[in-house]
């Protein structure tokens, strides 16, 4: 039995109308297939471009995490999302403010120099890689706070070329303030190649893309004391020699000095290294003496203090982190603007080297006897002699020419930075080492 349909399309007896009829229901047809095609073509194309949209995203922040070294802690960047956040993280709040790419900055030195710049009106992203050198929740805590300030830290390695050039295409940074390294004078022993891949081919990778950038940011960068090695002329002046270094970690720094002027010399970068001297305080560095002595105290467990030959005390130039911050904001502010341009160097640049220090050396026992009083517990402590691991006997700077240049002056003597030190860490440890019982500067 045909249904009505097929009665009306296909007659049984073949006539004029019927034919008509069905030439008219054919081209209906047509008419309603081809919209409904064009329809389903539509949806497709759109479908495709969804998709495309969607993997390309996924690739870019699949390939940023490939192409990123190896540090401990897995590098996210990219996307839309990621570059908004850039932006405003580098927007300044002064007319004429800088933008400053601040490397290491869910470090110690990095987080209080992005804090005191953002406070300022200018505008700073951060970059950390948050290895485990040592412990990340204190690098997590520093990044919460700046956070709570908008300062946003992009999570990736030094080392990931894609990276700063993205960074440098999507913000035209005025200064980059680097301070990222692999620090500690005694565990150069224990892993020699972590200060290769941060202290040098971090550096070179980093001024690739400065001096490929446009505009060309001015560098301001973090050298150390240690440079000095073995030099005894003291006080320590930036004239003095610096070609016999006592350990890696130094023997990079003092290789960031020639790299640094290499890239000023060939291309026009404006370089400005600072020479920290032990720098010490409120958040700061786990691995450091005074940090550790302090919670080994607080556990009643023994510390142990090394001595020279012939029962000398060891001695350092311990500088407070405010002086050190005021000393490196002044770097920025006196910075020369580099030179070059499409990677071509059209003038010289500015090169520049500091001692930044407290210009008063203190004995290991007498930091000790300090934290005892702040602490108000004795301490255990072993004396031994210095092993040969790459400490040097004392530090002392010279700051004649960060007065003249930088208008630097420190203001804070052991005493008073070290209890600001002991305040912050009871605030922040408590007495039990538990964790973290709060976050305030
Ligand atoms: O100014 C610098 O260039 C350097 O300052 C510090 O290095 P350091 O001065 O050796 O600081 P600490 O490791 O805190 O040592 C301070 C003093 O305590 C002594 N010390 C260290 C550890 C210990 O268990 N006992 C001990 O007596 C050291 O010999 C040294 O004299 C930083 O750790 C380096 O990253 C920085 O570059």
């Amino acid at each position: 039995m045909r249904t009505l349909m097929e009665e009306e399309l296909f007659p049984s007896t073949p006539g004029k109308v019927k034919i008509e009829r069905a030439h008219q229901m054919n081209r209906q047809l047509n008419r309603c297939f081809a919209s409904t095609s064009i329809m389903f073509l539509w949806a497709l194309f759109l479908i495709a471009l969804t998709a495309s949209y969607l993997s390309f995203q996924s690739f870019v922040s699949t390939s940023s995490r490939l192409f990123s070294s190896s540090s401990s802690s897995a590098s996210s960047w990219g996307g839309l999302q990621w570059e908004r956040q850039v932006r405003a993280s580098a927007s300044h709040r002064r007319s004429s403010g800088f933008t400053v790419l601040v490397t290491g900055a869910a470090g110690f030195v990095g987080s209080h120099c992005s804090l005191a710049l953002h406070k300022r009106g200018d505008g700073v992203v951060g970059l950390d890689n948050f290895n485990s050198y040592y412990d990340p929740s204190l690098k997590k805590a520093r990044q919460s706070l700046l956070s709570s300030h908008s300062i946003f830290i992009v999570n990736g390695d030094l080392n990931d070329a894609r990276l700063l050039s993205k960074l440098f295409d999507v913000v035209p940074f005025t200064h980059v303030l680097h301070l990222a390294a692999q620090a500690g004078v005694r565990y150069a022993i224990e892993n020699p190649s972590s200060y290769v891949h941060s202290n040098i081919a971090g550096l070179v990778t980093l001024l690739e893309a400065a001096r490929s950038a446009d505009p060309q940011p001015a560098v301001v960068w973090a050298s150390s004391s240690s440079v000095y090695g073995l030099n005894d002329k003291v006080p320590f002046s930036e004239s003095h020699r610096t070609d016999r270094p006592a350990s890696l970690y130094a023997a990079t720094k003092k290789a960031g000095e020639e790299i640094t002027h290499t890239y000023n010399h060939i291309y026009g970068l404006s370089i400005t290294g600072l020479r920290f001297f032990t720098v010490y305080g409120p958040w700061g560095r786990p691995d450091m003496a005074y940090f550790f002595f302090t919670k080994a105290i607080l556990a009643g467990k023994p510390i142990t203090i090394f001595r020279g030959r012939d029962r000398v005390d060891l001695a350092r130039d311990f500088t407070y982190i405010d002086d050190i911050v005021r000393g490196c904001l002044a770097s920025l502010d006196t910075a020369g603007k580099s030179t070059g341009s499409g990677g071509k160097k059209r003038g010289p640049a500015q090169y520049r080297i500091f001692n930044l220090g407290n210009t008063a050396p203190v004995t290991v026992p007498t930091l000790v006897s300090i934290l005892e009083r702040h602490l108000k517990v004795k301490a255990k402590k072993n004396v031994i002699e210095m092993p040969a691991n790459g400490d040097v006997p004392f530090t002392h700077a010279n700051i004649t020419l960060a007065m003249a240049e930088l208008g630097y002056k420190p203001t804070t003597n052991l005493e008073i930075g070290l209890k600001k030190f002991v305040k912050w860490y009871l605030s922040y440890y408590g007495f039990t080492q538990t964790g973290p019982t709060s976050t305030n500067l």
